[in-house]
């Protein structure tokens, strides 16, 4: 038996380890885990290169709890380590990298970023145990000889030769008594859910029971056995060629990556990359309403099958943060933080890699079957309007097949949307102006005018459409996006024709203070307009602008111009006889007539609540 003091000058490795990984306690079970999953798969790899000699045996890793010794205990059939070895990997490797590290980022730590980068790994287990245990054979050893390590949470360690029957190691935790959440059987079932749910050795904790039938025809009988429980699916659908699987078994991993989620995915896209980086990976596109709450970290970023988080802002692209599936690369570092993962260079490459696989796949969706990638597309344009304003290559990509909806439900792409309405949209000033409505039924009286003047109105209701018109009108020349209900259809798309006014200018000057004296100014702009006498004497339009402006600040993004007010536009039609019926009458009269025209103009938008809508009835109910 020897004793001997860590590698480390001072004391302070494991309150470091305590202190700093505070948050993260519970991934001390994926690094003793996946160690034990390594120590396995190197077994395998020695044994294919004859290098392990003999039957490997059942390789299953156990994890077992033992409440009353507070112990958590993890079992691998793996290579083990000779004395030497853990010397070398336990004892040495791991401070010596912490020391330097420590030296140079003296105060100025996130915890995160000490594990794993400096082989700590194994010795995170101390985050959460107040003696660790390692009872170890190696696959070398010639005859039973084992190791006993032992060590309390201070630098001081055990090591002791011993006799073990099997090969392999034994990972003892006596968990300390902050910590005995990590004894319950529920616990410790949820974490190896979340994070070996895909590893790549089957992992048994505890037994659960099976009904088997035994016997056959009239003498079989249902028995019911108790076999070990395994959490694991060591080949998940992402480790296999896209050739290999169909349709539903997309599905059924889709299930079995979200068991709480009953909803089926709309497609998939098999990422299968291993040049000039390693990546795999499957990615769904959810059906995604506009307006819905929008569930963003659905996808699992795993490395090598270890599941690594699921928050993956700023690993990936932000709008593909709303897919769902896996991505898995060796080549994303295990236990680094956010920041240094969205620096990381590979990290980087993986994600604009993942953008254009995406919108590969959407344009093959497209060609392929563009009937049905249209009846996909309300599902999917939350998706694909958010990629197109933050990613311009996505943009570029995207705008082939991102379509365009107009209120009889014709889907056009944009390309083709802007040559049919060329026609007859093209203002005085040589602009298509294109028209659209947020939502048909709202603005059903805006898109009749619209359309009875032989124009087109597409329907863009989705969360996003005021910064995406405004991209669309950058990313196009000579190209206006103009709400139906912005303006009076002759000023929305003006044309050079004049119409001239049945009122003279003084008529017209009374005919506006009388206007302005009975709404509210605060709210509403009075314009006088000559339109044809057939338009509505009223109208309340929303400037495009403003609009926007306050659009674009609900949904982020936009110029910051302080909390911008309700403010609308009250056009009246100079030309409709109320006009000429206002400047005539007298009174209560006269102020009646404006308020009752307002009403209307306020229900036409929608804009008539509360007590102004029970006055509205009460006054038209008088009147009849
Ligand atoms: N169950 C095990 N069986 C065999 N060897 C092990 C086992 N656990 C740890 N080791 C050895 O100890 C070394 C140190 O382990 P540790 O978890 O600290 O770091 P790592 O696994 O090398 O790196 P990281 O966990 O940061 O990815 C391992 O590289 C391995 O050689």
């Amino acid at each position: 038996m020897s004793t001997g003091k860590i590698n480390v000058t001072a004391d302070n490795i494991f309150p470091i380890i305590k202190k700093f990984l505070y948050s993260d306690h519970e991934i001390f079970l994926r690094e003793l885990i996946s160690n034990a999953v390594d120590a396995t798969t190197k077994l395998k790899q020695l044994s294919r290169m004859g290098e392990a000699k003999g039957e490997l045996g059942d390789l299953t890793i156990k994890v077992e709890i033992d409440e009353a010794n507070k112990q958590l205990r993890i079992i691998d059939r793996g290579v083990g380590m000779t004395a030497e070895e853990v010397d070398q990997y336990i004892n040495q490797v791991a401070f010596s990298g912490a020391e330097d590290f420590l030296k140079k980022y003296e105060g100025k730590l996130d915890g995160a970023d000490i594990i794993g980068h400096f082989g700590l790994g194994f010795y995170s287990a101390f985050m959460v145990a107040s003696k660790v245990e390692i009872k170890t054979r190696s696959f070398k050893a010639e005859s039973n000889e084992a190791v006993h390590w032992i060590c309390e949470g201070n630098p001081e360690f055990n090591l002791e030769i011993v006799e073990q029957e099997d090969r392999g190691t034994e990972i003892i935790l006596h968990i300390s008594e902050d910590s005995e959440e990590f004894l319950k059987d529920s616990r410790i079932g949820e974490l190896l859910d979340k994070y070996a749910k895909f590893m790549q050795v089957p992992i048994q904790f505890g037994t659960r029971e099976e009904t088997v039938t035994e016997g056959e025809g009239d003498d079989a009988k249902e028995e019911k056995v108790t076999v070990p429980h395994i959490v694991n699916n060591t080949e998940p659908a992402w480790t296999k060629s896209p050739s290999e699987l169909g349709e539903d078994d997309y599905k059924q991993f889709y299930r079995e990556l979200y068991p709480m989620t009953f909803e089926e995915p709309l497609f998939h896209i098999h990422l299968n990359v291993d040049y000039p980086f390693d990546l795999t990976g499957i990615l769904f596109f959810p059906r995604i309403k506009p307006n819905m709450e929008i569930q963003k970290n659905k996808i699992q970023l795993y490395q090598s099958q270890v599941f690594v988080t699921d928050h993956v802002e700023g690993i990936v692209p932000d709008f593909l943060t709303l897919l769902h599936g896996v991505i898995d690369s060796k080549d994303i570092p295990l236990n680094v933080s956010r920041s240094y993962l969205q620096n990381d260079h590979n990290v980087r490459k993986i994600s604009s890699h993942i953008t254009k696989k995406v919108a590969d796949k959407l344009e093959e969706l497209f060609k392929a079957d563009r009937e049905d990638f249209a009846q996909k597309w309300n599902d999917i344009k939350v998706i694909i309007e958010y990629g197109m304003l933050s990613e311009e290559k996505f943009f570029d990509r995207s705008k082939k097949f991102a379509l365009m909806v107009n209120s009889d439900n014709e889907k056009f792409t944009i390309d083709e949307y802007l040559e049919k309405v060329k026609e007859n949209q093209v203002d005085k000033n040589g602009e298509t102006i294109v028209l659209y409505a947020a939502n048909k039924e709202a603005q059903h009286s805006f898109i009749s005018k619209a359309k009875g003047k032989g124009y087109d109105v597409v329907i863009l209701d989705s969360p996003l459409t005021s910064h995406y018109v405004q991209k669309l009108e950058s990313a196009y020349e000579k190209v206006k996006f103009k709400r139906v209900d912005a303006d009076t259809i002759d000023k929305l798309i003006e044309k050079d024709e004049e119409i001239s006014s049945a009122l003279s200018d003084k008529q017209r000057e009374e005919l506006k203070e009388a206007m302005e004296a009975n709404v509210d100014k605060a709210k509403f702009t009075v314009r006088l307009e000559n339109m044809d006498s057939s338009e509505l004497p009223l109208t309340i339009t929303v400037p495009e602008f403003m609009r926007r402006m306050k659009e674009m600040q609900m949904t982020g993004g936009g110029m910051m111009m302080g909390e911008l007010p309700e403010s609308y536009e009250l056009i009246v039609n100079t030309n409709h006889p109320l006009a000429s019926k206002i400047l005539e009458a007298e009174g209560d009269f006269k102020s009646n007539l404006i308020k009752h025209a307002t009403d209307l103009a306020m229900l036409q938008q929608n804009l008539l609540h509360g007590e102004a809508l029970t006055n509205f009835i009460h006054r038209s109910v008088d009147s009849l």
